[in-house]
């Protein structure tokens, strides 16, 4: 079943403007991600798409039927919510049954479902609990099996893994993942991990600022993002932003400082541009030359790379990802240059198409 959002907007009141404008086709069978900040509106959205917070303007459909106006229980999906209440008074297995008795399946057909979800999310031990005799990642997979047992084709999941230990969460992630594949569910998931957003989703939209800043698939995004606020979300450690302004002897030449200017095929459209260039799309060299264009301030060792911050004489600190381990001294002078993968962007961030010949040198 397929998701469609038209111009969706959401105001919680005059001052609490929330969403604006959000727009996207979310394809059957699709795991669908929806990342941002801390209060951009992810959890309103997939509330909104639930049917339990009224929109404001625009249209919700499934499968090409407005639902609007729908209880979220006629919408047929099943949720995973950070605080998804679950029956205190029901013991897990009646908790995860709830819903399959509700829609009268077959006791056997049950059991197996019920038994199964618990053994996926590792409860099956813990069945005859009450939920206050659990603890808040218990709960939460309690949910998760719930979800897992029904036989609904849209499923919601809201940072479902939130509350569990670093292990359990790579182990969960590539359940959900598998499930989400193997019954061919339409999973919207929001989360505000960039790296369950690039291992698990088909499609990833980027909200923030109360817009849709990008949607697109993981690598897309990553290789490809539509403003610096993107190109700033996705990537450990974060892309370098460096700051230029345009030559003033030649409109093709970028300065970032009198030692390290990017020379482009083209006019620079911009008094002031941003560049950004990705830790590990940069070289560093150790010289005592006067091609030296940083110095060293810190070298981490991180396994199998080494992750080197420096200064560059611009004063404009960077922070480049080399393989290996790599012995500099602080201070030491290098000259540090990148010659593919450059991205532009405007004084505001907004992506700039210039040429991707451009070279760094000092
Ligand atoms: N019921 C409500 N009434 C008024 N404002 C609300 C309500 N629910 C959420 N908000 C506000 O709407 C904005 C979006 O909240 P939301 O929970 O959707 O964000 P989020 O992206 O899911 O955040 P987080 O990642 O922290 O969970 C926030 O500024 C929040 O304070």
């Amino acid at each position: 079943m397929s998701i469609t959002l038209r111009n969706v907007r959401k105001d919680y009141d005059a001052q609490t403007e929330v969403l604006k404008d959000i727009s996207v086709k979310v394809e059957t069978g699709e795991f669908f991600v929806i990342v941002g900040p801390s209060g951009c509106g992810k959890s309103t959205l997939l509330r909104m798409i639930a049917g339990l917070t009224p929109i404001t303007a625009g249209e919700v459909s499934i499968d090409n039927t407005v639902v609007n106006d729908l209880p979220p229980k006629a919408r047929k999906l099943t949720m995973v919510f950070q605080n998804y209440a679950l029956f205190p008074f029901m013991n897990v297995w009646d908790n995860v049954a709830f819903g399959l008795k509700a829609r009268k399946m077959d006791q056997a057909d049950i059991k197996q479902r019920v038994d199964e979800a618990l053994k996926m999310v590792n409860l099956t031990e813990l069945a005859k609990r009450k939920p206050r005799e659990l603890s808040g990642g218990q709960r939460q997979r309690v949910a998760l099996a719930r979800a897992v047992a029904s036989d609904a084709k849209i499923c919601l999941m809201d940072e479902p893994l939130s509350n569990l230990d670093a292990q359990l969460r790579i182990k969960m992630r590539q359940e959900i993942y598998a499930l989400q594949r193997k019954l061919g569910l339409t999973l919207i998931y929001v989360t505000h991990d960039q790296v369950e957003a690039m291992t698990m989703a088909d499609h990833i939209m980027v909200l923030n600022d109360q817009h849709v800043q990008q949607i697109g698939t993981p690598s897309e995004i990553y290789q490809n993002p539509a403003n610096e606020f993107v190109a700033k979300f996705f990537g450990t450690p974060q892309i370098n932003i460096l700051n230029a302004t345009r030559s003033k002897t030649d409109n093709h030449v970028l300065d970032v400082d009198s030692d390290l200017e990017i020379a482009l095929d083209e006019e620079v459209p911009a008094e002031n541009v941003k560049i950004g260039i990705r830790p590990d799309d940069m070289k560093v060299e150790a010289t005592e030359s006067v091609e030296a264009n940083a110095t060293i301030k810190n070298t981490g060792f991180l396994g199998d790379e080494t992750i080197i911050y420096a200064t560059l004489n611009s004063g404009e600190d960077i922070h480049v990802v080399v393989p290996g381990q790599v012995n500099y001294r602080i201070f030491q002078p290098i000259k540090v240059t990148a010659d593919s993968n450059l991205m532009f962007f405007d004084k505001d961030g907004k992506r700039m198409n210039l040429s991707k010949e451009a070279y760094v040198h000092a």
